[in-house]
């Protein structure tokens, strides 16, 4: 009867450091910015790629009902199976809790009868929880429009940077980086030689402090009337309350710059990390005001269900959600498409499409 959870259980492959960025993997992390084009397999859509991406947290989630109990019907031990599938992809107790009362009623409203049709009503519930997070970034109205990035250390922020650049340029905006993290040499050089071979502008310093550097940007960006300042930070932890009081500091120094501004500060979240994902964004939030959540590494966890947990915790609309680390992996969020591409059927399973 437990076969299903005996599956949820098993131990994944070893989920990739939290910290990744070490100075050696920097300029790899360039390459992979870089390679996407010439990689020799075709190119893939994007929702082919999200969907490849998701496979870990869709295995958990998504193939698991109507693949292992089909026809099964509907009774208590089912729920706490299904249960312990969302506590196990990081759903977290409160949206699970929610999740699952919601499909309770429908059980007895609805009259569903097989996992089948529970699926069906867990897309549509998890649909209508992701839904409000659907914010896209809307950056016409302000020049520059400035975005603060913050998180945690090697949660991908300064990846991010090269592929939002990019994913700015191809809307026709021109773009400025900012090299804010005077922590770490590496994430200068990562962003310097990416923005030299993308023809985007990156303003840096040697040593010098966080906040001079992206003030710099800021006056620069406004100088060359450019549409679109991303700017980096170092990565922190936030038990390091120095850090988190200097991060603060970088924020009110951009509002100097521009008194409007940032105009977007955006956490990026790694998705491994499931739960703690919440704790990081209380704590940024109580520092520096996040207005937008970049989740990264969604490819890598079986626990993208740590959206849900957030959406009904503590909601932030998500702008970008990370599914490689291709330039092309970052696009902006949308629930539907997020559901769906954990929820159709896997091909050649014969399982009837649940969203
Ligand atoms: N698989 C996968 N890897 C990613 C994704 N996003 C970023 N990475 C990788 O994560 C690693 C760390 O990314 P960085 O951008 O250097 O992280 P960071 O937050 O700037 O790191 P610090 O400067 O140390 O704080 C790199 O190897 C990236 O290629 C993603 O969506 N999927």
């Amino acid at each position: 009867m437990f076969g299903f959870l005996k599956k949820s259980v098993k131990p994944e492959p070893a989920a990739e450091p939290a910290r990744a960025a070490e100075p050696a993997a920097a300029p790899a992390a360039v390459e992979a910015l870089q390679d996407t084009a010439a990689a020799p397999v075709a190119k893939r859509s994007w929702t082919e790629r999200l969907k490849a991406g998701l496979s870990r947290t869709r295995q958990q989630l998504g193939g698991g009902l109507a693949s292992l109990f089909g026809l099964r019907k509907i009774d208590e031990d089912l729920l706490e199976e299904l249960e312990a599938t969302l506590l196990m992809a990081d759903c977290g107790v409160e949206a699970t809790h929610h999740l699952l009362g919601e499909l309770r009623k429908r059980w007895k409203r609805d009259k569903l009868e097989t996992a089948d049709q529970l699926q069906k009503a867990l897309a549509e519930e998890l649909h209508a929880i992701l839904a409000p997070l659907e914010q896209p970034l809307d950056v016409s109205g302000h020049m520059p429009y400035i975005i603060m990035i913050a998180g945690v250390n090697g949660s991908g922020k300064t990846t991010s940077i090269g592929k939002l650049a990019k994913y700015f340029q191809s809307q026709g905006k021109s773009v400025l980086l900012a090299a804010g993290d005077t922590f770490r040499a590496a994430a200068r050089e990562q962003l310097t030689t990416w923005g030299e071979r993308n023809n985007v502008t990156v303003i840096a310093q040697d040593g010098g402090d966080s906040a001079a550097v992206i003030f710099d940007a800021i006056n620069a960006a406004k100088a060359r009337r450019i549409d679109v300042v991303l700017a980096d930070t170092a990565g922190r932890l936030p038990t390091q309350l120095h850090l988190m009081e200097e991060i603060a500091k970088v924020r009110r120094v951009i509002a100097k710059a521009d008194p409007s501004g940032p105009h977007e500060v955006l956490l990026v979240l790694d998705a491994n990390i499931g739960q703690n994902a919440l704790a990081q964004v209380k704590a940024f939030d109580s520092a520096i005001g996040v207005t937008g959540l970049v989740v990264t590494k969604l490819d890598g966890t079986a626990k993208g269900g740590v959206i849900a947990a957030i959406a009904r915790q503590f909601p932030r609309p998500l702008r970008f959600i990370g599914v490689g680390e291709g330039i092309d992996d970052l696009q902006p969020f949308h629930a539907r498409e997020f559901v769906d591409a954990l929820f159709e059927p896997l091909p050649g399973s014969g399982a009837d499409g649940a969203a």
